[in-house]
This record gives structure tokens, C-alpha cells and sequence, in this order.
């Protein structure tokens, strides 16, 4: 149904070159018919050759952010991007646990395409105890289940076992990534009595920025419409690899995936 009108929410960073982030989060809602909302934690100042500079809010702000959007606009569902430091992360779990979101996607951003890191290495731990047991799926690439679980990860069966062990958190289900692995876009997701493959052939395309943020931000909304997971990862799956194939050029470095392809 795609009548603009179901709410979902962001909470992330600003990319201010407008491929990765809160700006492709609310491409991603747009294009997929839901209304978008965001709370901001920080501000990059960054463009498709890289990161230059952080700024984060601060926990007042973030938690306000997020009140008052909960006491007057209950989101459907809600999408974590960017949380950079340990203080953040406790700010943003403490304020959602009064709010208990059903439908909480959260995306584990720890390195940047361009190699910057947006997590600090101190803020780990608070996302391995309080965050990620919250999730209801938690998006994690290969390489950042390999920080979270220790273990190395390279094919499927290593997927596999690295996202059950993530499932002892607590949280419900975790959809990992294989884009960084060889072969197909190869994508699996883990839950108590689930394992679903999710496979497209792999585009050979350089303009991928901001792939991680369009994928966890259209499983948001697709769940906020009301799709049961499996399919909500399907559609959602479909949905990635058509904008990597619309993908352009845009600035000198690595561009931006195609939101609005169908459109
Ligand atoms: N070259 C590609 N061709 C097709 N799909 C891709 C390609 N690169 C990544 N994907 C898909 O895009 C989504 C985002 O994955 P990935 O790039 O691994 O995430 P992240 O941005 O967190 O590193 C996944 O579904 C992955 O399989
Ligand atoms: C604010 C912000 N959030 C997330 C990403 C990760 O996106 P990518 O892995 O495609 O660089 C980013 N570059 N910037």
C-alpha cells in the first residue's frame, strides 16, 4: 500500500553527501510509500571519496528527538543506523524501552565504505549488551558479525554459525549480509526455527554507497506495511539489488545506489 502514510523512523547519521545514512533512510521510506521520520545522533561531514569529519549530538537532544516523536507520531517500525559512541547507545535504549518498539531494525554500522570508522572502538561492548538484544533483526555484514562474534567468517556455513551465535543475545532474528564475501549477493537470515537464503547475482558496480543503510531502512518499511519478515526480506532483498543495477555516477568516488528507480 503506498499511500505515504504509515510512519517509520531512522535513528542515524547524517550523511551530508546524501547516498549512506539518514538521507538514504528516508529515500529508502519514500520510495517504498511509508513516511519517514528521523532522529539524528550525529553529523558527518562527508562525500562519495569519504568521511572528513564527526560531530555527535548530544544524548539530550537524541532523547528528545525520539520523544516526541514517540508521544505524538508512534512509528510502525524503527530503523538504528549510526549510534558512535557508548553513551549514545545506553541514551537510545534506555529512551526506547519506554516505548518497546515491535518492529526495531537495527544495522550494526561500524566501518564506512571509504574505511572510516563510525563506531568508536569503546562503544562495542554497549552494542553487544544493551542494543543488538533489543533487535527484532539485527542487518550485521560479514565483517561486522566477525566483531561481534570473534569468529571468522567465509562462506555460508560460517554465516550460518556466526548468526546463531549472535541469536544468544536474545534478539529475534539476524539477516547477514554477504556482499563483502566472493561469488553471488548471497544474504541468509537466522532466527530460533528459521534459516532463509535470499540470493541475486552479483552487479559489478562500483557505485554502492549507502547499500547497508537502503537494505535495513526498506526491510523497515516493508515490515511497517505489514509484511511478515521472510517476505519483507525478499522484497526488500529485490529492492537492493535494483538500485545497485540504477546505481550512477555522482561525485568523484563512490556513488550512489538509485532510490528511485522506479519512479
Ligand atoms: N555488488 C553487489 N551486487 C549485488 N548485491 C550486492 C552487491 N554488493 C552488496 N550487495 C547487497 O547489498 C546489500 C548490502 O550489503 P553490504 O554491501 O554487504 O552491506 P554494508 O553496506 O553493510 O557493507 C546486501 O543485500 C548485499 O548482498
Ligand atoms: C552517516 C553514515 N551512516 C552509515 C554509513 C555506512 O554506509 P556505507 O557502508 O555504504 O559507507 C555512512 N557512510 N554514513
Amino acid at each position: 500500500m503506498r499511500n505515504y502514510k504509515i510512519p517509520t523512523l531512522t535513528i542515524a547519521g547524517s550523511d551530508s553527501s546524501g547516498g549512506a545514512g539518514i538521507q538514504a533512510d528516508i529515500k529508502t521510506f519514500s520510495a517504498l510509500g511509508t513516511y519517514g521520520m528521523s532522529v539524528i545522533t550525529a553529523i558527518t561531514a562527508q562525500n562519495t571519496q569519504g568521511v572528513f569529519l564527526v560531530e555527535e549530538l548530544s544524548n539530550e537532544i537524541i532523547k528528545k528527538q525520539i520523544e516526541v516523536i514517540f508521544d505524538d507520531i508512534p512509528p510502525k517500525a524503527v530503523k538504528i543506523g549510526m549510534v558512535s559512541s557508548p553513551q549514545i547507545i545506553k541514551e537510545i535504549v534506555d529512551t526506547l524501552k519506554k516505548y518497546n518498539p515491535k518492529y526495531l531494525v537495527v544495522d550494526p554500522v561500524m566501518i564506512s565504505k571509504s574505511g572510516y570508522s563510525l563506531l568508536k572502538p569503546e562503544a562495542k561492548m554497549n552494542l553487544i549488551k544493551y542494543l543488538i538484544p533489543m533487535a527484532y533483526i539485527l542487518t550485521p555484514n560479514t565483517l561486522e558479525a566477525e566483531e561481534i562474534t570473534g569468529m571468522h567468517i567465509d562462506n555460508l556455513n560460517d554465516m550460518k554459525i556466526a548468526g546463531q551465535k549472535i541469536l544468544e543475545l536474545g534478539l529475534k532474528y539476524v539477516l547477514m549480509k554477504g556482499g563483502h564475501l566472493k561469488g553471488d549477493a548471497v544474504d541468509v537470515l537466522i532466527g530460533k526455527d528459521t534459516f532463509e537464503i535470499y540470493k541475486q547475482e552479483r552487479l559489478d558496480k562500483k557505485n554502492t554507497h549507502g547499500t547497508g543503510c537502503t537494505l535495513s531502512s526498506a526491510i523497515t518499511a516493508h515490515l511497517a506495511l505489514g509484511y511478515s519478515v521472510e517476505k519483507a526480506i525478499d522484497l526488500s532483498k529485490k529492492y537492493i539489488t535494483e538500485t545497485i543495477r540504477n546505481s550512477f555516477d555522482m561525485g568523484k568516488g563512490v556513488g550512489p545506489v538509485n532510490h528511485f528507480y522506479s519512479f
